[in-house]
């Protein structure tokens, strides 16, 4: 089947290449024209593991290519995704300019049926929206079809290629039957197809997201609960999430969600409920715990230092907002590092992926070393903002040598509590009891 994916970022980028790789002829549109001629070249534009293979692999069989006309890209396609942005509008709704304004240009170029499919996360209601845009220009036939995108970065591909479910969105029998033909490889391995209106599948994203956010603040506030009443969070954790009806999955707790989605779409959809005349009280409970948890680490980090932090040096190890990602958007760890460095202290950060990001963003405020150990040199502590797999056992020999200070801040619960106190360390995480020799703080 020819498809054209509009919008090649995150999700436009994996769905493009994963749908060529079950053999359709996919033509990615973008408006960036550097990013249009990088992939064009060969050259993959994000990190996500597992996708550069599969993207070499069809743009050189020729099922992949891109461009920055849409006009080219839609052609001679049967379905189009919209894989375009929804960023917060100023009061914390979706902004569908991209959307919108994308179906508006698309109703002028239509000349037969397609099928327009909102692969962005949108607010209820927004097919109806596009479908009015398009026919602003088009008066022939065309379906607008809701199929929200479930995948998590850093896992991607698996997620898209194996997922937990599709959701498909349609009233029309013809839009149902055309996405039924390209997701039939996806039925045929086994995974499940979900078939509902488009309001429904709209909401269902949304819902999906904010449940998830949901379960994260809850561990959070538990966590400051066994910070306080002398329980260990992981034990809880392990506790609850051996019954069936909690799940083991989206339990840990640390320094609050971050990432271009959960923060958006918690927002956007206590905007829809505020819109639909409904107040949704658990997702601003949710919210505002997440933006104290974020910094959950800082006034531990004070209290450590007598509150004087002018002239410490911290080195961090995590930069993007988790693991397996170079994604910086909302990342907990740039909360962080505005803290310490309005405090007067200095920083010296460590990311396998994401210093790039960082580095464009904060230019030399903080010092981007060459590998976690170097970060180390003449820190009084060291903070753990992302739970990249390399952090979890270090040499903690070559991390006592270059250090000035045995202290950890350790927002991702990495060590075991009991094994790093033999080590010596002062060792600070979250809702698990501190550990605090007496003899290693050189203030
Ligand atoms: N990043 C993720 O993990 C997931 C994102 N989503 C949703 O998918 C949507 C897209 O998100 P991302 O892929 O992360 O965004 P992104 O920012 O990575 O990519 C968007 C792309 O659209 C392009 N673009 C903007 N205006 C355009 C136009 N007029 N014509 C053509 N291209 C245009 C941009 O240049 C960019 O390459 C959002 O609604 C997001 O909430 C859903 C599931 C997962
Ligand atoms: O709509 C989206 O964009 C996507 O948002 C999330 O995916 P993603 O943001 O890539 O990352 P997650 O793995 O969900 O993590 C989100 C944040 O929650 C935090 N988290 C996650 C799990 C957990 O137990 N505790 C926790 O603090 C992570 O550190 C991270 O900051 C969802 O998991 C995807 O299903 C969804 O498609």
């Amino acid at each position: 089947m020819k498809i054209a994916v509009v919008g090649t970022g995150y999700v436009g980028l994996v769905t493009g290449t994963c749908f060529a790789e079950t053999g359709n002829e996919v033509t990615c549109v973008d408006i960036d024209s550097k990013k249009v001629e990088r992939l064009s070249n060969g050259e993959i534009t994000i990190y996500e593991p597992g996708l550069e293979k599969l993207f070499l692999r069809n743009l050189k069989e020729n099922r992949l290519q891109f461009t920055t006309s849409l006009e080219d890209g839609i052609r001679d396609a049967k379905i189009v995704f919209l894989a375009l942005p929804t960023p917060p509008g100023e009061d914390g709704s979706a902004d569908l300019k991209y959307i919108l304004g994308v179906s508006e240009e698309i109703g002028k170029l239509l000349k037969d049926y397609k099928v327009l499919v909102d692969k962005s996360t949108v607010p209820v209601g927004t097919a109806e929206k596009v479908k009015a845009a398009v026919r602003k220009n088009y008066s022939g036939e065309f379906d607008v079809v809701s199929n929200p995108e479930f995948l998590r970065e850093g896992v991607a591909v698996d997620d898209f290629m194996k997922p937990d479910r599709v959701v498909i969105g349609t009233t029309s029998e013809r839009g149902r039957k055309v996405m039924g033909d390209l997701y039939a490889p996806f039925v045929r391995s086994g995974n499940p197809v979900i078939y509902m209106d488009e309001r429904s599948a709209e909401l269902t994203k949304y819902a999906a997201n904010s449940f998830l956010a949901t379960k994260i603040s809850f561990m959070n506030e538990i966590a400051q609960l066994c910070e306080r009443v002398g329980a260990d969070v992981d034990m809880v954790r392990l506790g609850i999430g051996s019954d069936d009806r909690i799940g083991k999955r989206f339990l840990f707790p640390g320094i609050g969600y971050g990432g271009s989605c959960f923060p958006k779409d918690v927002q956007a959809l206590v905007k829809s409920s505020c819109e639909a005349d409904y107040q949704f009280r658990i997702l601003n409970a949710v919210m505002e715990v997440n933006e104290k948890q974020k910094l959950h680490l800082i006034p531990k980090i004070k209290k450590y230092f007598n509150d004087d932090l002018k002239g410490k040096h911290f080195a961090l190890w995590g930069l993007a907002f988790k693991p397996n990602t170079d994604d910086i958007r909302e990342a907990p760890a740039l909360y962080i590092i505005e803290e310490l460095l309005a405090a007067g202290a200095t920083v010296s950060a460590f990311d396998p992926e994401a210093m790039k990001n960082v580095q464009q963003l904060l230019g030399d405020q903080i010092h981007f070393a060459e590998n976690q150990y170097e970060a180390l040199k003449g820190a009084d502590a060291l903070i753990i903002a992302t739970e990249w797999n390399e952090f979890r056992t270090p040499d903690f020999l070559k991390i006592v040598t270059s250090m000035k200070n045995k202290t950890i801040f350790d927002g991702r619960n990495l060590f075991d509590v009991s094994a790093i106190s033999e080590l010596g360390f002062h060792y600070e995480s979250v809702g698990r009891r501190s550990i605090s020799p007496n003899s290693n703080h050189k203030n």
